[in-house]
């Protein structure tokens, strides 16, 4: 369980995040939506314990990220909005490096079904030769390596053809109703958040993406 608890953000006096509080159990997927600025990414951040709030704490599995901050980064697992893997290198490369860097051991044939899990087959190939939507396979791949508890996704599927957006879709529904894990993931795509989510959380003080959700059935969280 995520337990987010009255989490308030100034950056130099400027209040981003203002008493934010949500919970989020094993197997759900919830999208975090608002408009550009509304700090979606800076909430995303302090969950992944990359940035610090400004009050309040944030607790998984009932652990205060206070107090156990470096002890629970191996349940995390964060996919940024930029791509951060190695360009030169192949995908096989790629995935052994970031193993040796993870909290878990994988056999490259473990690792290569990580990626052929999301119908990435390209395991011999420099990534510069990758498409966008590949890269952006492979940076969840890297990031699944470790089998982390809760995934956090900025904006996985920015750019990316509707195929490749279907196939990450369905591969993070899998990773939670069959692997339990818990999923934030951010999106302008509403489709994609009414699709994809059980739960949309919006903030910010805009009523737009609130209004424009109320009729999908899905429940909609405005903090
Ligand atoms: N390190 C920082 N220092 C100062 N201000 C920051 C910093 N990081 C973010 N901000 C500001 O915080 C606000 C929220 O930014 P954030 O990136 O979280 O928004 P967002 O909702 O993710 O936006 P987008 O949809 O454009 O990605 C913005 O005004 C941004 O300029």
């Amino acid at each position: 369980m995520l337990n987010v608890k009255s989490i308030s953000k100034q950056y130099h006096k400027h209040a981003i995040l203002n008493n934010i509080s949500f919970q989020i159990k094993p197997g759900e997927i919830v999208g975090l939506i608002g408009e550009n600025g509304a700090g979606k990414s800076t909430l995303l951040k302090i969950i992944a314990t990359l940035e610090q709030a400004s009050s309040g704490d944030v607790e998984l599995f009932e652990q205060g990220y206070a107090k156990n901050r470096k002890a629970l980064r191996k349940y995390i697992g964060y996919v940024p909005q930029d791509i951060a893997i190695w360009e030169e290198l192949t995908v096989a490369e790629n995935m052994l490096f970031f193993e040796k860097l993870s909290f878990q051991s994988k056999s490259s044939e473990e690792l290569k079904q990580l990626c052929l899990d999301m119908n990435l087959q390209k395991w011999n190939e420099p990534v510069k030769t990758l498409s966008g939507g590949m890269k952006r396979k492979l940076n969840l791949a890297i990031t699944l390596i470790h089998e982390p508890s809760i995934l956090l996704l900025d904006e996985p599927t920015v750019g990316i053809d509707l195929k490749s957006k279907k196939e990450i879709g369905s591969y993070l529904f899998k990773q939670a109703k069959e692997k339990n894990r818990m999923i934030i993931y951010t999106s302008h795509d509403m489709d994609e958040i009414t699709e994809l989510c059980d739960r949309a959380i919006c903030i910010g003080e805009d009523t737009f993406y609130p209004e424009i959700l109320k009729n999908t059935g899905k429940e909609i969280i405005s903090l």
